[in-house]
């Protein structure tokens, strides 16, 4: 299946944070600077979409069920890991500057694959395939 990242908007607005009180709300904040939002029925906030279950899971990462808060749009939302240097290395010390490299281009090259199938994916107008929206880079992830 081709990746089918329908994404939001990112950011958090302030209407996000007024909506529910406090209480019934577990801020969380990520490593990419990013926050999302846990209510008590586990649900997460993603900008003005929630997140209300996880469709399915593949290679690449997983894919969740969100609803726009205001419009009532359903979609699917693609979230995928980036690769990065300190973890993508093997453990130990004395890894070779060799080793270093090679692993530095594969993690470019799989980044460059997942943003041109994104590309192309934007370009599908299909009633049998599903397209994509929009695409988002963040420090830690690709939505
Ligand atoms: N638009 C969608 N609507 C509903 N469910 C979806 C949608 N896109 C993906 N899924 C579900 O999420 C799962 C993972 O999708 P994903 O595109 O990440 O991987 P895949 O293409 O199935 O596998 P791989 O990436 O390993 O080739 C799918 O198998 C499917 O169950």
């Amino acid at each position: 299946m081709l990746p089918q990242a329908y994404s939001t908007s990112p950011q958090t607005s302030s209407s996000d944070r007024d909506r529910q009180p406090m209480s019934d709300q577990k801020h969380r904040q990520h490593r990419d600077g990013s926050t999302s939002k846990q209510s008590r029925s586990t649900n997460k906030v993603l900008g003005d979409y929630t997140l209300t279950k996880t469709l399915g899971a593949g290679s690449m990462g997983k894919v969740e069920f969100a609803t726009h808060d205001v419009a009532g749009e359903r979609l699917a939302i693609k979230i995928l890991s980036r690769v990065h240097p300190s973890t993508s290395l093997p453990n130990g010390s004395n890894v070779s500057p060799e080793a270093i490299a090679k692993q530095a281009s594969k993690d470019a090259s799989k980044e460059i694959r997942t943003i041109r199938v994104a590309a192309l994916s934007m370009l599908l107008r299909h009633p049998y395939i599903c397209g994509m929206r929009e695409m988002i880079i963040r420090q830690h992830h690709v939505i």
